[in-house]
């Protein structure tokens, strides 16, 4: 299959323990091409990559969340898990974009979705540029048709940015939801779509009204702390009782740059891991979580790793809170 690569097992290093105590010694990779997928149902995380930078490149960004994914890996790989025997862990590899063809590479990121949904496992994206989103959203939607259940889908972005710019110019990792909301108009279904994080000296008055157009709850930045819970969680239980699934997205340039420095458009004001770690609580609660992504890790500019271990801490929690 073109554009997908499988992982190369020797990111997963670590300590070695004698009863598969950490992330790699519990992982197993997948060749997607080969696989038969029938023979493995049962609930499992799967985690697939989108290592592209297209998207952030052509929306002006700096270059480098092509090697995002694989960042993520070799920090997840060093953890230890508290996972039953029963729960499984796949690595089903990389999408890459070396073409610069990245709706074709969202595309194919879409495909793989779609089949690990119907296997019954559980996605978790690593980007990769937030135009992942889009390849995303292609592949959850192609699995809710096909089970015919008319389910309305919830987005729940973690961002400094709405990333609903207009695409004409080009898609990019700034137009993501602005795809979706197309999509949803044209195919006569609700676009419902929220943010938490969204900084206002980073997005222009344009995007504030063609979120208010669209309908989209947000929470500014400003009101997205601790402070705030009772209030974010009355907002983050409305629309979840609004919807029948929920994919969440989480943009690591959201997060202050003192914990996410690896991004290309870096936050120093932004939200803090504690909030998101309580939101994301309320979302796996309402057991309407039906995949997720984490999007922008760019190392060329992390320190120490610091954004990449917070990228797989993050994965870390969910995977061990859905269970
Ligand atoms: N995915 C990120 N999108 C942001 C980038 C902002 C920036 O480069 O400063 C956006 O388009 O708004
Ligand atoms: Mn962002
Ligand atoms: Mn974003």
């Amino acid at each position: 299959m073109s554009n997908y690569r499988k992982t190369d097992p020797g990111l997963w290093t670590g300590r070695k323990s004698d009863s598969q105590l950490y992330l790699h010694e519990k992982v197993q990779c997948l060749d997607f091409g080969k696989m038969e997928f029938s023979s493995l149902r049962g609930d499992n995380f799967a985690l697939l990559g989108y290592a592209s930078d297209q998207g952030v490149i052509r929306n002006q960004g700096r270059k480098g969340a092509s090697k995002g994914p694989d960042s993520i890996r070799q920090q997840l790989a060093k953890m230890p898990h508290h996972l039953n025997d029963g729960t499984l862990l796949w690595d089903i590899g990389n999408i890459h974009c070396e073409d610069g063809n990245m709706e074709k590479a969202q595309g194919v990121l879409g495909k793989i979705v779609t089949s690990i949904l119907h296997q019954g496992w559980f996605p978790m994206l690593l980007g990769g540029g937030h135009d992942i989103a889009y390849g995303h959203y292609l592949g959850i939607k192609s699995y809710l048709n096909a089970q015919g259940k008319n389910q309305t889908l919830g987005i729940i972005n973690f961002d400094a940015h709405f990333d609903l710019r207009s695409t004409e110019h080009a898609n990019t990792s700034g137009t993501p939801f602005y795809q979706i909301a197309r999509d949803c108009k044209m195919e006569n279904n609700p676009f419902k779509y929220m943010c938490l994080g969204i900084r206002k000296d980073s997005n222009s008055k344009t995007l504030f009204h063609r979120a208010r157009d669209l309908g989209v709850p947000y929470i500014e930045k400003k009101h997205f702390n601790l402070l705030h819970l009772n209030n974010i969680r009355y907002k983050l239980e409305r629309f979840i009782g609004e919807v029948d699934v929920i994919y969440t997205t989480i943009d690591l340039d959201g997060f202050s740059s003192a914990y996410a420095a690896g991004v290309s458009a870096a936050s120093p004001m932004g939200f803090s891991p504690e909030m998101v770690l309580e939101c994301l609580e309320i979302v796996i609660d309402s057991k309407k979580l039906i995949s997720m992504d984490i999007a922008e890790m760019n190392p060329t500019y992390d320190q120490d790793h610091q954004t990449a271990k917070l990228a797989a801490s993050l994965i870390h929690y969910v995977m061990h809170n859905k269970t």
